[in-house]
């Protein structure tokens, strides 16, 4: 298991067929596990042949997760100059509907102060409305 990979190799194998993951400068053949990832395959397609590390590290990975890893261990990275930086994982769907929610609680927040507003505003100029009767 000692097989050196560079950049430019890794990132030939980003096929669902052909996958690999650098995770921690160590390349990882996940073809195999694509279909039974618990997040999806999406998520690894699409750092398909590049640096995971971040990706994968964000979601917090069980020890389960990183013993799965260990089987597909194929080499180490040789990491040369210029070569990309991780790839930060893509928003994941409960990450996405949970920034949706807020979103709108955001824009729900925004309705009713400007409503409160707009009340307030209709008050005054009734009150001035009256003073001038
Ligand atoms: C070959 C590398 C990977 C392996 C072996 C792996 C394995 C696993 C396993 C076993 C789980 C179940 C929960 C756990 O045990 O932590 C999981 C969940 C998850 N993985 Fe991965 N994973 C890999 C790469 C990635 C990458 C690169 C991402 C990118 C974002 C990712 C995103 C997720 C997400 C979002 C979940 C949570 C799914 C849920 O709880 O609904 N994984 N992964």
């Amino acid at each position: 298991m000692s097989k050196e990979l560079t950049y430019a190799e890794v990132s030939a194998h980003s096929a669902k067929k052909d996958l690999y993951l650098v995770i921690h400068d160590k390349v990882y053949d996940s073809s195999s596990f694509v279909d039974e990832h618990p997040g999806g395959e999406e998520v690894l397609l699409d750092v398909g042949g590049q640096d995971a590390t971040e990706a994968f590290e964000d979601v917090g990975h069980s020890d389960e997760a990183r013993e799965i890893l260990e089987g597909l261990l194929i080499g180490t990275l040789k990491r040369q100059e210029g070569d990309p930086k991780p790839k930060i994982a893509p928003v994941t769907a409960s990450a996405s509907s949970t920034s949706t929610s807020s979103g709108l609680g955001l824009g729900l927040y925004a309705i009713i102060l400007l409503g409160g507003a707009a009340a307030f505003g209709a008050y005054k100029y009734v009150q001035s409305q009256e003073g001038k009767a």
